[in-house]
């Protein structure tokens, strides 16, 4: 088989400013592959569905809101089942494999696979590696069946298990190849992402007809382009729970606080949808918007303010937010995880700490703090509130969400596609080129109407715009006294 070193991005430029962020084909470095018809023409569910393929043009927008005179802009190639087929089913032989923290919706997507697979192309041979990318050379794999994963979507976790770290690609390449494997299914957040494109980037080097296929999974919902994340809406659900706890404790102590951290690393998409949901948050902290303590407009004087007004207050806080303040205050080593992630400080149990010892000296208020799930158990997750959101099974809507996602996958690579990440851009399942998965994360825009709701919703400070007024006010002082 004949391969090519050019793996640009293909990019293809059609009138009125349009251009296709297109996805790699086998056909691109392969040639003279034969094609075969796609037997969900027979399959009696779908034979009736009128114009059930998709058509070879047919693209989605990313951005959807245009004028009169605006260009066309960027487009992604729709997912779907295609006329033509690049594999004949019988010689199918795929992988599945789950990498990263875990996520509602991971057996979901695994179980929507292997049927997928199943019973719309007749796929027989179905693998899943255990444990991650290591699990490619250093564990064994299971056979998957719709029989075997018939059930496992009402369950947290994985059930092929997951890891961080021991991404070696020629190690996971070789292992493809001795395996005769030739679809791999990629399930994991932007780190898996990358590793999936090294894969994909291997594999064309040695021109294997092999289609390496991502599904984008992150808690967090930093994953750029997509509309959401699955188990995103799961992961807002349960928050919610932490948080009406913390409202009842908080409301039944005198000046009560409950404090509330959620999951979001870099981005506080968790954060921000739960306190809108909830209605019961005064403040929100989360990793894009810095925040501080002391001195006008910061977080002690507006949670006296809200102590003396309501009696009792909720702040959620987002495990990235305020990582600069814990880290002046606490002495630490800059540690990362086995997949090059930063470790993160105990921000909620910081910031508790923090507001008790103020109150303390300030000694005209006696409060009362809970931080929601610091239970003293023996182990360090069972203390962590973080985990709960993310071990529970996947909602019904992101179940849903999960089918779509992991069947249109399967349609791209039994169509000869390779090289993409399976997502849902403005409401339609799309293909999309790794490297605009993996260029950038998906943060909370704090200047966005989103993040303006949640303060007109809460009604806490902006600490940026507080901050930047005091600066401003005391250069001007400076200047006036010429100091
Ligand atoms: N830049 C990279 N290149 C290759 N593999 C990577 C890269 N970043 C992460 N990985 C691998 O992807 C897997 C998951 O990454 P991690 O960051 O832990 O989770 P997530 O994919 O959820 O972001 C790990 O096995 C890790 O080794
Ligand atoms: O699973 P670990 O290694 O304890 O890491 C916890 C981290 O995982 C996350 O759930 C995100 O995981 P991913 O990087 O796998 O998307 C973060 O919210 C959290 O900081
Ligand atoms: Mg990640």
């Amino acid at each position: 088989m004949g391969s090519s070193p050019n793996s640009k991005p293909k990019i293809v430029r059609g009138s009125a400013g349009y251009v296709l962020e297109d996805v790699p084909h086998f056909s691109d470095y392969i040639p003279d592959l034969p094609t075969y018809s796609n037997p969900l023409q027979d399959n009696p569910a779908y034979s009736v569905v009128k114009q059930y393929f998709v058509h070879v043009d047919d693209s989605v927008p990313q951005k959807i809101i245009a004028n009169k005179d605006s260009p066309r802009g960027v487009h992604f190639r729709r997912a779907g089942p295609r006329q033509k087929v690049y594999f004949d089913s019988d010689d199918v032989q795929a992988a599945i494999v789950t990498c990263g923290g875990l996520c509602p919706g991971l057996n979901t997507v695994i179980r929507e696979l292997v049927c997928a697979m199943f019973h719309m192309y007749g796929v027989k041979k179905v693998l899943g590696i255990n444990g991650g990318y290591k699990g490619f050379y250093a564990h064994n794999t299971i056979t998957l069946t719709p029989k075997t994963v018939n059930d496992i979507h009402k369950r947290g976790g994985t059930v092929l298990g997951s890891s961080r770290g021991g991404h070696d690609t020629n190690k996971i390449v070789d292992s493809i190849q001795d395996r005769g494997i030739n679809q791999v299914y990629i399930i994991g957040g932007d780190g898996t992402q990358r590793g999936a494109s090294r894969i994909f980037e291997e594999i064309r080097k040695r021109g294997l007809k092999v289609a390496v296929v991502g599904i984008p999974k992150t808690i967090d919902n930093d994953i750029q382009v997509i509309d959401k994340s699955f188990g995103f809406d799961t992961a807002v659900e349960e928050a919610q729970r932490a948080i009406n706890a913390a409202h009842v404790e908080a409301e039944s102590g005198e000046n009560g606080i409950g404090v509330v951290k959620l999951m979001g690393r870099y981005s506080g998409f968790i954060a921000m949808y739960a306190t809108l949901a909830s209605r019961d948050v005064d403040c929100c902290l989360i990793p894009e918007s810095p925040f501080y303590l002391e001195g006008p407009g910061g977080l002690f004087e507006f949670t006296e303010k809200r102590l003396k007004e309501n009696g009792h207050m909720v702040i959620v806080i987002a495990e990235g937010a305020g990582q600069e303040l814990v880290s002046e205050s606490i002495h630490s080593m800059q540690k990362q995880d086995a997949s090059g992630n930063k470790l993160l400080q105990d921000v909620g149990l910081w910031i508790s700490q923090k507001i008790k010892e103020h109150f303390a000296k300030l000694k005209t208020m006696t409060i009362n703090l809970k931080y929601i799930g610091c239970i003293a158990l023996s182990f360090s997750y069972l203390t962590d509130p973080t985990y709960m959101i993310r071990a529970v099974p996947s909602n019904a809507s992101d179940n849903v969400y999960c089918t779509l996602l992991a069947q249109s996958a399967v349609h791209g690579a039994m169509a000869g596609y390779t090289g993409f990440t399976s997502g849902l851009v403005n409401g339609r399942h799309t293909y999309i080129p790794f490297h605009r998965i993996t260029e950038g994360q998906n943060k909370v825009i704090i200047t966005d109407r989103m993040w303006a709701r949640l303060l007109s919703s809460t009604n806490q400070p902006s600490f940026t715009i507080a901050k930047s007024v005091l600066e401003e006010k005391k250069e001007e002082e400076e200047e006036a006294t010429g100091n």
